[in-house]
């Protein structure tokens, strides 16, 4: 999977769709391609979630009077993307845009062919270009470039570009188009809301598209929300879920959004907390600014408290119900061989000296008694627990009645789980055992 930061702020988006590629067990090799302007801080983060994150130059359409037409003037950069395609030690690439948010596993789309993708809700008829399938190759690469000098792009930007490139898309293959939910556009919900209520819960990869990204509001990690009324309720939904990606299993953590006196901008001040098991060299307290556009607002910048109250974890939008926790693929991080297949983009090659095993040194910081339950992480993180080896044996589960079952699995669908009971994660990570034996 591949995606593309070339501001600070667009680095946030980057870093929740690593975090969320990994939750959701990804086996496929994550990068991060980032210009040379990203502060080293954010490109540290970034490193603690990527396998790769690659240097590039930016590469901007400069092209003022289509981008005019997108009202979007900043978007020239976005012929940046095109660089993915130099990207030949791998055979095939999904590109993801930085403002993308995952749901579930959805490493099936390596089975697709290039240029498979999902269609802009704006021209159906084009692609959008937040969600593809591409083959890497410096032949395809340099004709696109070739492409872009002689033809440019019709809206500026990259979408313009590779849908006039690949401009047999909309009739000649229908495998070629994804389904929507691969590229769900958040503005659906205003342009088809009826369709949204009947198949947005199918979302598997949700795109913040559009001038106003989750980054642009203010979060409170007290109550976990950004501030109410700030946007319509389904759509404050889905930014407080990114806001909740953003912060967890991070050692580096936002303690502080106030804004800036000169400039009024909303500014993201964070600390990196000392690594257990040092990967690469990180200075233990570095203090970094993320720098973010956001319109000032006057809510008071909170202090980082990962452990979230647990009222506050139901997720309204997509609650994975329990069965559907057994179906997801887990995080295969811990349980993966180590084993490397760079060529074939294939195994999770993290090790646990990786991310996964800072996030364990995390979690054993916040829960010094592992297998008491309760680990204060989501269900679905599975693969981030403690080294299984080293915990106790846990309590066997008494067995339910039916009844008692179905009240269990209304409760946990209402988002009143009882993590400190039967929703323990070693009791999840019990059920998950059981379903992949
Ligand atoms: O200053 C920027 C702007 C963009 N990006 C990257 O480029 C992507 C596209 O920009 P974005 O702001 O996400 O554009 P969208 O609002 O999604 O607008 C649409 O139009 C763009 C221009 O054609 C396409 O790139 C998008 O895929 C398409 O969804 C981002 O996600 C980032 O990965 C940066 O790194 N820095
Ligand atoms: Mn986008």
């Amino acid at each position: 999977f591949v995606t593309l930061a070339t501001t600070d702020a667009y680095s946030m988006g980057a870093l929740v769709v690593g975090k969320s590629l990994r939750r959701h067990g990804t086996r496929k090799r994550l990068v991060a391609m980032v210009s040379p302007n990203v502060t080293r801080e954010a490109r540290l983060s970034l490193e603690e979630v990527f396998d790769e994150v690659i240097l590039v130059n930016v590469l901007d359409s400069q092209d003022r009077a289509h981008l005019s037409y997108l009202g979007r003037p900043e978007l020239g950069v976005t012929f940046t993307k095109l660089h993915c395609w130099t990207l030949t030690k791998y055979s095939k690439c999904v590109f993801l845009d930085a403002d993308t948010l995952v749901l579930c596993n959805v490493d099936e789309l390596f089975d697709r062919e290039e240029l498979s993708a999902a269609p802009d809700q704006g021209w159906p008829d084009c692609f959008n270009t937040g969600v593809f399938v591409f083959i890497p190759s410096l032949e395809t690469h340099g004709q696109l470039l070739q492409h872009a000098a002689k033809h440019g792009s019709f809206d500026g930007g990259d979408q313009g570009l590779l849908n006039s490139f690949f401009s047999d898309w909309a009739l000649k293959d229908i495998s070629k188009h994804l389904p929507f939910v691969y590229n769900l556009s958040v503005s659906a919900l205003y342009t088809y809301l009826p369709a949204f209520y009947k198949f947005g819960h199918q979302a598997k990869i949700v795109h913040f598209l559009g001038g106003t990204k989750p980054w642009h509001f203010r979060y409170n990690q007290q109550t976990n929300q950004i501030s109410p009324g700030d946007l319509d309720r389904i759509l404050e939904q889905y930014v407080n879920l990114w806001w909740r990606e953003f912060y967890s299993h991070t050692q580096q953590q936002v303690i502080k959004a106030d804004s800036h006196p000169d400039t009024g901008l909303t500014q993201h001040s964070f600390v990196s907390r000392p690594r257990q098991s040092e990967k690469k060299s990180a200075p233990a307290q570095a203090v970094s600014t993320l720098q973010t556009s956001s319109p000032p607002l006057d809510t008071q910048g909170t202090v980082a408290e990962t452990q979230t109250k647990e009222e506050e974890r139901s997720l309204e939008l997509r609650l994975l119900t329990l069965d559907e926790v057994s179906s997801e693929q887990p995080d295969s991080s811990v349980q993966t061989s180590p084993s490397e297949q760079p060529e074939e983009m294939h195994t999770h090659p993290k090790d646990v000296s990786g991310p996964e095993a800072e996030y364990s040194a995390y979690a054993d910081l916040h829960n010094p008694a592992p297998g008491q339950g309760g680990t204060g992480r989501e269900p679905e993180a599975a693969g981030g627990s403690p080294t299984p080896s080293e915990e106790p044996a846990p309590e066997p589960t008494p067995v339910e009645t039916e009844e008692e079952k179905q009240q269990h699995r209304r409760m946990w669908e209402e988002g009143h789980a009882d993590y400190m009971g039967k929703d323990a994660f070693d009791n999840i990570k019990k059920k998950l055992d059981r379903f992949l034996e």
